[in-house]
Formats: C-alpha cells, sequence, structure tokens
C-alpha cells in the first residue's frame, strides 16, 4: 500500500470514528427539549406547522430564520409562554404544561438591553434578583449570595462592573449582566433571543466566544436565536432553519453542505450562507 493511501485510510478512519462519537453522543445524551408535531396560531394566523424536533443535553443550537418566520413564537412555546394548538413540549422529559424546575432554564429576551439610563438598579442588584426563580420571591437571600453575584459575573467577564448603574452600561454590557442574572439560578439550558441586537460588531464576537466558553466549560446547553450567522458559525454545534416549519436541523457540518438554492427555496429570497 502507497504511503499516500495508507494516510488516506488514517484519515478516513479518523473522520469516521469522529462521526461514529457524534452519532453516540446523540444517543447517549437526554433530549432536554423534545416536541412532536406542534403547531400553533394567533388568533386567525398561523405561525407554526407541525414542528418536531429534540434538543439534547450539550447542544449549542442556533435558530435561523427571516422575519416573522416564528422564532420567538418557538421559543415561546419551549418556555411555556404560548401553548400548542396541537401536539406536545417536553421539557427535560416532562409536559411542559407541568414542568417544575423553571430555575434549570435561563432566558434572555430581545429586549433585556433596553433600559435608560436614570433606571435605579445596580449590576449586583440586577444579578441578585435571578436567585428569586431558585429560592422563591419571598425567601431570604441565601448568605453566599454576594458570592454568587461575583461568580455569574465572571462567568460573563463583567465582575468589575458590580456597583455600576445597570442603565449606565452599553447594551451589549447590558446584555452579559442579564446573562449573568440567568446564569445564577444554574440553569442547565439557557435560552436567548436574538441577544445581540444593538451591540456592536466587535463586541458581538467576544459575546458568542463567552457563550461558547458557558456551553463547553460549564456543560450549558444553548438555544440562540440570531441573525448574526456569519458571527456565530463557528461556535455553534446545531443549526435549525425555521420558516413555519422545520426545514432543517442538524449537525452545523451538515448544514454546510446545504445548497444556497434550497435555503432560498425555504427562505423565499436570497439568503448568505454561513462558513
Ligand atoms: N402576539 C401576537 N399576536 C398576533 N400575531 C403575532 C404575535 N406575535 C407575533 N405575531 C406574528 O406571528 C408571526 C411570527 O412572529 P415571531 O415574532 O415569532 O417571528 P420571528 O421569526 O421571531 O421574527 P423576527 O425575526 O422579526 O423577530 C409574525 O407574522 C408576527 O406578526
Amino acid at each position: 500500500m502507497s504511503l499516500q493511501k495508507k494516510w488516506k485510510d488514517l484519515y478516513l478512519q479518523i473522520v469516521n470514528r469522529n462521526d461514529y462519537q457524534l452519532e453516540r453522543r446523540e444517543i447517549m445524551t437526554k433530549p432536554l427539549i423534545e416536541l412532536q408535531n406542534v403547531s400553533f396560531q394567533y388568533e386567525h394566523t398561523k405561525v407554526l406547522h407541525n414542528i418536531s424536533f429534540r434538543v439534547s443535553e450539550g447542544d449549542f443550537l442556533a435558530i435561523l430564520g427571516p422575519n416573522g418566520s416564528g422564532k420567538s413564537t418557538l421559543l415561546k412555546l419551549i418556555l411555556g409562554i404560548a401553548k400548542p394548538l396541537s401536539g406536545e413540549v417536553k421539557l427535560f422529559g416532562e409536559s411542559v404544561s407541568s414542568f417544575q424546575h423553571r430555575e434549570w432554564i435561563g432566558y434572555v429576551s430581545q429586549k433585556s438591553n433596553a433600559f435608560n439610563s436614570a433606571f435605579p438598579a445596580t449590576v449586583e442588584e440586577v444579578v441578585k434578583s435571578g436567585l428569586t426563580k431558585k429560592i422563591g420571591l419571598f425567601k431570604r437571600m441565601p448568605k453566599n449570595a454576594n458570592e454568587l453575584v461575583v461568580d455569574a459575573l465572571k462567568a460573563v467577564g463583567m465582575e468589575e462592573y458590580l456597583d455600576r448603574n445597570i442603565g449606565k452600561l452599553s447594551g451589549g454590557q447590558q446584555q452579559r449582566v442579564f446573562i449573568a442574572r440567568a446564569l445564577i439560578s444554574e440553569p442547565k439550558l439557557l435560552i436567548l433571543d436574538e441577544p445581540t441586537v444593538g451591540i456592536d460588531h466587535e463586541n458581538v464576537q467576544s459575546f458568542y466566544d463567552m457563550l461558547a466558553r458557558l456551553n463547553k466549560e460549564q456543560q450549558i446547553t444553548i438555544i440562540l436565536v440570531t441573525h448574526d450567522v456569519d458571527t456565530v458559525s463557528n461556535r455553534i454545534s446545531h443549526v435549525a432553519c425555521l420558516n413555519q416549519t422545520i426545514h432543517f436541523h442538524g449537525y452545523k457540518k451538515d448544514f454546510d453542505s446545504i445548497s444556497d438554492e434550497q435555503l432560498n427555496g425555504w427562505y423565499g429570497h436570497s439568503v448568505r450562507k454561513i462558513h
């Protein structure tokens, strides 16, 4: 056997082994979210049709889709804020309607960073308020609450801003504080709806690096609705393409082999592919 062929065989073995390990991970890891034939409409407007997919522990999933394709609505169904017209949504194996462990899920919405400069709360107070999810609204704060606040702020690189007024931070810094607020209840799953709206390009990069670290180092499963396809592409593990229904859901590497024509067909206009 030529040396070249030998290297090629070895290379293929490694590639196949990686695929095998990825598939094995899919089989062995628990689904945190499962949607089965879910449809939804607002009054008379059909928004989501027959959605089925699952998100496994450790995934970093980007949901992509044009304006009005139902991305935020899909998150609302997962969070139990909206009820499906038909079908079933399960969280951690349990029906979303009876799911009790809200502290396992951190949610940061599109408008979290819209505080004006007169808003009377410090970063510390905002992050600490996230503890109520874990301990209940009228319970005493735990003794180590201050420590937990600092830890959560460290995770998002904002520990120096503890005493600052939230309204006086930039949009990107406010968004990090809100992620810290979500992290303080030690969520297993973080759901973010267009978290980088209003953040400049340079800070968007480091924002996604921070999310990738949370995913890898703290094993937090992340679902992200985003339009920053280029920036986020090398940090995510999975992609879902939504336009009323799920057109694709799978590994980022499989998404890369979808043609632009196919994407345009799903989205009805010219779509820039992520690389
Ligand atoms: N509360 C509501 N009542 C009625 N219709 C709504 C409501 N919220 C959203 N819609 C409609 O549902 C459709 C999907 O909206 P949704 O916000 O889920 O889309 P999206 O993909 O998140 O959009 P965007 O990228 O613009 O944020 C849109 O046509 C929208 O106008």
